[in-house]
């Protein structure tokens, strides 16, 4: 479980203060999948930053487990946009991979069959020995999700993943991460700006208010558990959610 509790972030230096995130209370469930959506600069990536222990908050706590983040914390990882960023391009895939295994001092034994396992869940099976810039932005943010699913964590926090992929691997990525949130029962926050993505793939839609953000909206998605591209994006209950989430952004820019 995850919880937000009055967190602030104030972003002061060079003469400049920005207040990103005002008063921000919000719980997510162990096990559960909750997307955010906001209004372009609301605050979506200093909430995730603040909650995965890489920005200090200026007031307010986040609790993982019921432990407070003070730094990067044990059993949360996370997948950033850039992916191009986040592999290290000397490494293989499979080293890419093992690294936070390393760290976290798993015997080898157990590091190859967790690797091995997490390739196999993205469908990269075939690219062990292969290096990230020898594969395409998908693969590569595939390399980056098998990292974050190896490690196994309690809590799995995703920004904007897929803003840089092109529709059809986007598409696929979003299936793939409702295939792994399910098979490993990870509690996952995600953030992005697309709100048909965000009721696509949650169980739950935070919309936030323009910065200084705090929670605008909390949309349950009550959407059949098993989805597709084709037939959930039909379904008129979709539309409605859709709709309903997209009015909300719109009254929250506009605030
Ligand atoms: N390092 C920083 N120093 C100062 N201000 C910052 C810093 N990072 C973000 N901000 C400001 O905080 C506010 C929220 O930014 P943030 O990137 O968290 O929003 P976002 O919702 O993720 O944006 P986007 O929709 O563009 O992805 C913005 O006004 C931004 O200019």
């Amino acid at each position: 479980m995850l919880e937000v509790s009055g967190l602030r972030k104030v972003y002061e230096g060079h003469g400049r203060r920005v207040e990103a995130i005002g008063d921000l209370t919000l719980t997510v469930p162990q096990g559960s999948l909750t997307c955010v959506v906001g209004p372009s600069g609301c605050g979506k990536t200093t909430l995730l930053r603040c909650v995965a222990g890489l920005l200090p908050a200026t007031a307010g706590e986040v609790r993982v487990q019921g432990v407070p983040v003070t730094g990067p914390t044990p059993g949360l990882a996370v997948v950033f946009q850039e992916y191009g960023r986040s592999l290290f391009p000397w490494l293989r895939v499979r080293q890419n991979v093992e690294l936070p295994l390393k760290a976290a001092g798993l015997p080898r034994q157990q590091r190859t069959a967790l690797v091995g396992e997490a390739l196999a869940a993205v469908g990269l099976e075939d690219a062990h020995s292969a290096y990230p810039w020898q594969l395409s932005g998908g693969m590569q943010q595939r390399v980056a999700i098998a990292r974050a699913i190896a490690y196994q964590p309690k809590v799995l926090l995703m920004d904007e993943p897929f803003a840089a992929v092109d529709a059809q691997t986007r598409a696929d990525l979003e299936d793939l991460i409702r295939a792994v949130w399910r098979r490993l029962g990870v509690t996952l926050l995600f953030v992005t700006h697309d709100i048909d993505e965000a009721v696509y793939l949650g169980e739950r839609v935070i919309v936030l208010s323009a910065s200084p953000t705090r929670v605008a909206e909390d949309f349950p998605i009550d959407l059949p558990d098993e989805r597709d591209q084709l037939g959930t994006r039909a379904d008129p209950r979709f539309t409605e959610l859709r709709g309903r989430v997209y009015a909300q952004i719109q009254k929250a820019k506009s605030r």
